[in-house]
């Protein structure tokens, strides 16, 4: 599917404002909550029951942003590493965004981040691409230990220039988990308006250059288009 195009026309033929769909991955240690998050995104429930993630499962909500209609994919990805070994190159494919999560109440999943950074730094997943880190399980913090924790992990977002969010999948109010996709999508957006801007002004540089040339729409197209 083209998510570009996925409605070009409508019945009177006129043109349909295009959807668009963004491919968010979701990716963090085992048990930290990453069904949970996209489940509660997507539903607005905490699910009763959870199991281990195998391989990948998709999640999906259709956001209005400012009169555009955006398709957010998540791709809840399995922590254990023997249920993702297969499907490793999937996850990476065609990325728009990626939130890492941790859990407030395991310091391991905390201080295995780099790890998860590491991959999509292999994957070729550069800075550009909107990130977001989440500090889950909120509902759970007791200890000063977990506010130290939550330092720290302000400070990694800050030098790797992601949004930083303390939520809870399980938490009354869900506003913060939604928070970090709805934001997610919205910087999409405007990048993506920029990059249409840019083609703008390169078009009329090169107003006395070949047409043909500008294949900008394209390039603009692969930067934020479809995941399939
Ligand atoms: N108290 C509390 N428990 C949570 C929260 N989020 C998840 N859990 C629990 O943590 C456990 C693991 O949650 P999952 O969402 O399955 O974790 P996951 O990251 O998807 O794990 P994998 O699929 O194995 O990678 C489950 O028992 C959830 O009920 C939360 O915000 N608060
Ligand atoms: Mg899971």
């Amino acid at each position: 599917m083209d998510s570009s195009l996925e409605s070009s026309t409508s019945s009177n033929g006129n043109p349909v404002r295009c959807r668009r769909t963004c491919k968010i991955i979701v990716i963090g240690d085992a048990g930290v909550g990453k069904t949970c998050l996209t489940h509660r995104f997507c539903t607005g429930q905490f699910p009763s029951r959870t199991e281990a993630t195998i391989g990948v499962d998709f999640r999906e909500k259709l956001l209005d942003l400012e009169g555009e209609k955006i398709k957010v994919q998540l791709w809840d990805t399995a922590g254990q590493e023997r249920f993702r070994k297969s499907m490793v190159q999937h996850y990476y494919r065609n990325v728009h965004g990626i939130v890492f999560v941790f859990d407030v109440t395991d310091p391991t999943s905390f201080c295995n981040l780099p790890i998860w950074m590491d991959e999509c730094r292999q994957h070729s997943l550069g800075v550009d691409i909107p990130r977001a880190l989440v500090c889950n399980k909120a509902d759970l913090v007791t200890s000063t230990t977990a506010s130290v924790l939550i330092d720290q992990a302000r400070h990694l977002a800050e030098v790797h220039g992601m949004s930083f969010y303390i939520t809870s999948a399980k938490g009354r109010k869900g506003d913060q988990v939604d928070s970090i996709f709805v934001t997610l999508a919205q910087r999409l957006k405007s990048q993506r308006r920029e990059s249409v801007n840019e083609l703008v002004l390169q078009c009329r540089s090169e107003s006395f250059s070949i047409p043909a040339k500008v294949i900008t729409p394209q390039e603009t197209k692969k930067k934020w288009t479809c995941i399939c």
